[in-house]
């Protein structure tokens, strides 16, 4: 099967309407990917077709839990879920950051390359970090344990907004939670072609602790 064919059958497996435009691009996104690993390192999985799988169904499973806004990426990496979210949602505003130069460098040159108007991308630590506007939404996948991830990015969340960690088994993490916020829920996921436990956890932390 190729590469279109398996996102193709994977999108209509987790249930999103994705018009040609934003497949084609998620697409040119996987070429890019591949390309720029080869050189920069951007990721341990080097299979286009893995990427399929791994990176591009892995970041859109979560999108039927997400809520629209302005979002917040937190150690993108090579842009994921990043870019394949905001592939997906042009109506939706992404800012996406990390810390390490080389990998940033490359996301800017994807979204320019891939026509993306809905992104920002920062380089920056993401404690240090002070934008002017805060988020509805952060997300993050293998960024850190759910507690540091609350705790580093609190002053970045806007009073009604919610986190969105994307994890494997999320149960072992609910104990560094801190105190003054909650876990909403935890959504286990079936990722077509990863056979490996999936889950999102939504959480809050209450206003009066920001
Ligand atoms: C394991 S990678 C995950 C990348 C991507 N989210 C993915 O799932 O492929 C973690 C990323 O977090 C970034 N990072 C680590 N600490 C950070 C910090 N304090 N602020 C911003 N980015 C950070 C690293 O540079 C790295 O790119």
């Amino acid at each position: 099967m190729n590469y279109g064919d398996e996102l193709q059958r994977g999108i209509a497996q987790l249930g999103i309407a994705l018009d040609a435009e934003a497949q084609r691009k998620l697409l040119d996104y996987l070429a890019l990917l591949h390309k720029w690993n080869k050189v920069y390192n951007l990721t341990a999985i080097r299979d286009p077709q893995q990427m399929v799988s791994h990176h591009l169904l892995d970041s859109l499973a979560v999108l039927p839990h997400l809520w629209a806004g302005r979002w917040l990426d937190v150690g993108c990496g090579a842009g994921l879920p990043g870019v394949v979210l905001a592939i997906a949602r042009p109506g939706w505003r992404f800012e996406l950051l990390d810390s390490n130069s080389k990998k940033t460098s490359f996301v800017q040159q994807a979204v320019i390359e891939l026509g993306l108007k809905n992104v920002s991308v920062h380089c920056a630590r993401v404690e240090e970090w002070q934008p002017s506007e805060k988020f509805d939404g952060i997300i993050s996948r293998a960024f850190t344990d759910l507690g540091d991830f609350l705790r580093i990015t609190r002053h970045l969340m806007a009073e009604q907004g919610r986190w969105a960690a994307m994890k494997g088994l999320a149960e072992r993490e609910l104990a560094g939670v801190p105190d003054g916020c909650q876990v909403e829920r935890i959504i286990p996921l079936q990722v077509p072609g990863l056979h490996a436990a999936r889950s999102l956890v939504i959480a809050t932390c209450p206003m009066a602790e920001h």
